[in-house]
């Protein structure tokens, strides 16, 4: 079996250990690391792996998963440089980090492979998109997709695509949760109770995204179906209209992949 270093054990490193833990994959045969010693070892024990320092962490492990903010990124590699062996491959989830600013910074040849994840990888329901570095053999690559498999979807495309990818699925689960906060907040200004008012808000979201994925129709006629002539739907979309909210979406997801942009370039 191949042993997994997962440096990061923040909220994607959790996940990811999480998600491999529930796939089946032996317990021994992840490490791992954080400079936050003391919570990571208990979240470690809590798990039942081990924790170690990420050189060490990473010298043993077949593949090294990145899991650290971007610009905590130089410090990370430069401590597992020498750690890192001919066969190793390794996984970025950081984002607007480039394979091309892994691969310099790590030793020759090393074989690399950039992921933007997203969050609902906890409950295994994630969006991958994965880029392939100069280095990335196909059996690197393969390792990677199957890794990723273990909590959701994984697609391949060219790194041109990564801050797109970032701005639409990997912050996209933000943009939904704040959608969500704001539908809860209208059924409570109606007089519902919170809770009552979450459990319709999350069975409607959850019911048309199911519509979406499993009807395979477009999105425009699902809400023409909803859209009664002169009724309650099209009373409420003419305000999302004149408010931009159509607009105001476009805008805020160029935002996040300009921002996506400015992190590969080091601020
Ligand atoms: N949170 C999200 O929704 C997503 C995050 N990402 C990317 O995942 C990466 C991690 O993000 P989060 O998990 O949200 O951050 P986080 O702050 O929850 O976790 C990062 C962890 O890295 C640790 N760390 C920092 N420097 C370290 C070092 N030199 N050695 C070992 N550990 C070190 C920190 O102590 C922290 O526990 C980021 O690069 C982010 O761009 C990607 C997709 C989605
Ligand atoms: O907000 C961020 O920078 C990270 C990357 C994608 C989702 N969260």
């Amino acid at each position: 079996m191949t042993r997994v270093a997962i440096l990061g054990a923040g909220v994607m490193g959790g996940a990811v250990l999480s998600a491999l833990l529930r796939s089946g994959r032996p317990p021994a045969d992840i490490v791992l690391s954080d400079r936050m010693v003391e919570p990571t070892r208990e979240l470690a024990q809590q798990h039942g792996v081990v924790s170690a320092p990420a050189a060490e962490a990473a010298q043993h492990a077949d593949i090294v998963v990145l899991a650290v903010k971007p610009q905590d990124m130089p410090d990370l590699l430069a401590t597992i440089h020498a750690s890192i062996g001919t066969e190793t491959l390794v996984i970025s989830v950081a984002a607007g980090i480039s394979t091309e600013y892994l691969e310099n910074r790590l030793p020759a040849n090393t074989g690399v492979v950039r992921v933007m994840p997203n969050t609902p990888a906890q409950v295994d329901q994630g969006m991958s998109i994965l880029s392939a570095g100069r280095h990335c053999t196909p059996k690197h690559l393969a390792q990677a997709e199957e890794l990723l498999a273990t909590f959701g979807r994984v697609l391949i495309l060219d790194e041109k695509h990564q801050h797109a990818a970032t701005a639409i699925s990997g912050s996209g689960p933000a943009y939904i949760f704040y959608v969500t906060e704001a539908m809860i907040e209208a059924g409570v200004l109606l007089g519902l109770p919170r809770q009552t008012a979450t459990e319709m808000v999350v069975q409607t979201l959850y019911g048309a995204a199911t519509m979406i994925r499993e009807t395979g129709e477009h999105p425009s006629i699902l809400r023409e179906q909803v859209s009664s002539p002169g009724g309650t739907s099209v009373a409420a979309l003419r305000q999302l209209e004149d408010h931009k909210v159509r607009a105001a979406f476009l805008t805020a997801i160029e935002a996040a992949a300009r921002r996506s942009q400015e992190l590969s370039e080091g601020d």
